[in-house]
């Protein structure tokens, strides 16, 4: 549903991503892992439009990705959830749901049945919601607006364990229903719990590709520079 072929991206000139092929299935559930300054988000921007493609092809559920077209993947179901998750944070939890709900459009699993905190503090404004809280509210809008591919960036950044362990419990319970998940971070130790493929950037290139990854491997590729 998502393929990379010979990807090279970064910014400007600057050379950060290179000839990186990638195929994602539909429902898939993907890791991208690699130390800072490898290129994941950087390889995230690029098929959503934010770097610039220097070289490649990259496909979305059989569309062809032109460059510097964010807008495109919005309507072809791809959402990246951006630092600030994505909410109105001058709305309340309820409304921000409601804004995201396609019309008639009913998920296969129901985000509140996923995230307790979107019914018990259905009245609270977004903006006053923990990063965590946020992320539950953005990835529930995401799943209400029927979109078939999540990215999140920095999944565990200045999340307690417990609350990435509830939202990676939702990815994978939403990856049943046919959405494809990728998650970049560069802490490998829980992603590798819930996701069954992994890929590993080293310097601009994806320098490991596979499911059930031995994690003395995973450690040596991490470890490296
Ligand atoms: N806007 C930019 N202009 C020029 N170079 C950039 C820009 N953004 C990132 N880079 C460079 O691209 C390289 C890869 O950065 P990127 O953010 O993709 O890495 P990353 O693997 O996601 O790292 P981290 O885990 O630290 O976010 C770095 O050397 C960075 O300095």
């Amino acid at each position: 549903m998502l393929e990379l072929t010979d990807v090279s991206a970064g910014y400007g000139q600057a050379k950060v991503v290179r000839d990186v092929t990638v195929h994602i299935g539909q429902g898939e559930m993907v890791a991208l892992l690699g130390r800072n300054g490898m290129g994941k988000t950087t390889l995230l921007h690029a098929v959503f439009g934010l770097a610039d493609r220097h070289a490649g092809n990259i496909t979305l559920a059989r569309h062809t990705v032109p460059s510097g077209r964010p807008d495109l993947l919005a309507r072809w179901g791809a959402t990246l959830m951006p630092e600030d998750r994505g909410v109105f944070p001058n709305l309340t939890i309820t409304d921000n749901l409601r804004l995201a709900n396609r019309k008639g459009f009913r998920p296969a699993v129901d985000p509140r049945e996923l995230f307790p905190l979107l019914t018990d503090r259905r009245d609270q404004l977004a903006g006053t919601l923990s990063g965590g809280q946020k992320q539950q509210v953005g990835i529930a809008r995401a799943i209400l607006a029927g979109q078939s591919l999540i990215a999140i960036d920095e999944l565990t950044q200045g999340l307690q364990p417990s609350l990435v362990r509830a939202v990676l419990e939702a990815l994978r319970t939403i990856t049943t229903t046919g959405v494809t998940v990728v998650v970049v971070d560069q802490h490998a130790a829980l992603l590798l719990e819930y996701c069954p493929r992994t890929v590993v950037m080293q310097a601009g290139r994806a320098v490991f590709d596979g499911p059930g990854t031995p994690r003395s491997r995973l450690d040596e590729l991490l470890a490296l520079s």
